[in-house]
């Protein structure tokens, strides 16, 4: 087990362009960030012109002093607030897009169809909308920032180098990059090893996940000693790779203060002879440093940020390809209605169905079968037989191959999925329990139900006792996956659930787990309610389920090989009696 999200992907910085239509829906922020980085950069590069005039004309005269000293805290005061500005809006306009961009997506995977999700592994598709959107939220609010700004610096400060002493500003040329490679080859290497280190923290982790996961195991085979000494190996490693990253950091900060003031000097020595010689005033030499410095730092920061830039974009390209992704179900141009009340009528026709993921074996083989409304019919068969691809198919997860699967003899293909799906009710194995109150996951059923509907269907589906118990009622928290309740309790909050949607067809997948006496009576009950008056299809695990069916259907390998009532199938002896001796009558 490794908890380790793998290391973000470089990519072409180009997939960053599909990040601007989010960015374009906010233009007013975008342009009072522009607008503000044109200020603060234009109050940067004002700022050595300011300090050269404090040095040579500051000093002078009383009236000069006062006019060169407000003129100086002019320019800090317009960075201050051009700055202030600057990063309030950035930082807003990456939340949003952000925020944006999270919600566009998840909208779209819920849209997904189910064979998208046989595909991929929800872990990655979580970490899409999690780290990578993060990575896009530090990309926008910091590193667009910090590239611009950077930039512009670079190119004013260039500008002015050479403005101010063209011969210096050749030296510094070619000063400035001996300088900083050094140091950005040292920061790279300071990533690699870095990157190294968090992973070595990730495995301790994920070791200590695991064991505490299961302490139970570990202090049943009395394994204390050697999950500790497992655990401190790990911290060991840890710590030696993060001191090889600590040296280098080291190392890289004692060479970058000396090429930095290194080459600062150079140029103050050179530019002295110059002041000396009369050809530079004195102020000008201070604003050629200035100017080196601030040119010289933004070139780093550029460099710092290139990493940055290239990983978001990984991930704005892992983002952009899952909205590209486009669900294989959907509804058609003009959907069709189904009738007004729906009668409940089902019928496969010859259908043919492989699983994309299995395409040599079919999962349904011609297979045909016809359901009145308003009729049980109880589904039959060994594991893997195909039963719950029935349900998948009439749901539309997945559509078929060949052959026709209608809804009151409409074509399944010709109505919108979500009408649908509004018309059948599922009562799976396990049920979906989610961390919200006990009363809203019965709601789930149907979401603008009262109180008082919630409490008639958990009253029918014989959870109102249970539920009552609790120590909030119908208001306590079950938590997530229903950890606080048992599993027959479980499938009566779905049964409650099932009972609220009020659907005409109702698809029941009985859980195979045996419940004591009680809960299955309990159960029992809750289903004939359920079961009243609507078309079930139901995947029967339990002798009083066949008993009450009207009708029994045996599949085998996608086919059906026989049906028929209880008695009947039993003297007919083959698969079914098989079966019945195996699952119900034992
Ligand atoms: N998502 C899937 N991707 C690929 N193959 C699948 C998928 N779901 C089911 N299958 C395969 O399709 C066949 C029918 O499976 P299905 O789940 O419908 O059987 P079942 O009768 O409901 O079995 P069980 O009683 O064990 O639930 C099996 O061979 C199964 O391995």
């Amino acid at each position: 087990m490794n908890s380790t999200a793998p290391a973000p992907a470089k990519a072409p910085i180009g997939s960053l362009r599909t990040l601007w239509p989010f960015i374009r829906r906010h233009s007013g922020l975008f342009s009072a960030w522009l607008v503000a980085l044109a200020c603060s950069s234009t109050a940067t590069l004002s700022l050595p012109v300011a300090f050269r005039q404090m040095i040579d004309h500051g000093f002078s005269s009383g009236a000069n002093i006062d006019r060169t000293f407000a003129f100086v805290l002019a320019v800090i005061v317009a960075l201050a607030l051009a700055t202030a500005a600057r990063y309030f809006f950035v930082t807003l306009l990456g939340e949003r897009v952000v925020a944006d961009l999270r919600s566009r997506l998840y909208a779209h995977l819920l849209d997904l169809d189910a064979g998208f999700y046989d595909r991929s592994r929800s872990g990655e598709l979580v970490s899409r909308l999690t780290a990578d959107a993060e990575l896009l939220r530090s990309v926008i609010a910091s590193s667009m920032s910090v590239a611009l700004r950077s930039s512009v610096t670079v190119i004013g400060s260039m500008v002015m180098l050479f403005v101010t002493s063209p011969k210096l500003a050749a030296w510094a040329l070619l000063g400035i990059p001996l300088a900083v490679a050094p140091i950005v080859i040292g920061a790279r290497r300071i990533q690699k090893v870095s990157r190294a280190s968090q992973d070595r923290i990730a495995d301790a982790n994920a070791l200590a996940t695991e064991a505490l996961g299961a302490v139970r195991t570990v202090q049943a085979h009395s394994r204390e000693a050697y999950e500790r000494g497992r655990y401190a190996q790990a911290m060991a490693s840890a710590v030696a790779t993060a001191r090889k990253r600590i040296g280098a950091q080291a190392l890289v900060t004692g060479v970058a203060i000396t090429l930095i003031f290194g080459a600062v000097i150079v140029v103050l020595w050179s530019g002295a002879h110059d002041v000396i010689a009369g050809r530079l005033s004195a102020g000008a030499l201070g604003q050629f440093v200035m100017y080196a410095l601030i040119g010289g730092g933004s070139v780093g920061a550029l460099a710092e940020v290139w990493n940055e830039l290239q990983k978001a974009a990984g991930g704005m390209g892992r983002i952009h390809e899952l909205l590209q992704e486009a669900p294989a179900i959907a509804a058609p141009a003009q959907p069709r209605a189904l009738p007004v009340p729906v009668r409940g009528e089902i019928a496969f026709e010859n259908v043919t169905f492989h699983y994309p993921q299995r395409p040599d074996t079919a999962a349904l083989a011609g297979f045909n079968l016809r359901v009145r409304p308003g009729e049980t019919v109880a589904l039959v068969g060994p594991s893997g037989a195909g039963k719950s691809t029935v349900f998948g198919m009439l749901l539309r997860f997945h559509d078929p191959q060949s052959g026709r699967i209608a809804l009151d003899g409409i074509d399944l293909r010709d109505l919108d999925p979500t009408v649908l799906r509004e018309a059948l009710a599922l009562v799976p194995q396990a049920p979906a329990i989610f961390a919200a109150s006990a009363a809203d996951n019965i709601r789930y059923g149907r979401l603008e139900a009262s109180d008082a509907d919630v409490r008639k269907a958990a009253e029918s589906a014989e959870a109102d006792d249970f539920l009552d118990a609790l120590p909030d009622g119908f208001a306590s928290e079950l938590g997530e996956r229903g950890a606080r309740l048992s599993g027959g309790q479980q499938q009566r909050i779905a049964i409650a659930r099932a009972l609220l949607k009020d659907a005409p067809v109702l698809l029941l997948d009985e859980a195979t787990s045996a419940l004591d006496a009680h809960s299955e009576r309990a159960v029992q009950t809750a289903l004939e309610h359920l079961m009243e008056g609507r078309t079930t299809l139901v995947v029967a695990h339990r002798l009083a389920t066949v008993l009450k069916a009207d009708r029994i259907v045996v599949m085998d390998h996608g086919r059906i090989v026989a049906e028929g009532t209880h008695a009947e199938l039993l003297a007919q002896g083959g698969l079914y009696a098989e079966l019945a001796k195996l699952q119900f009558l034992d």
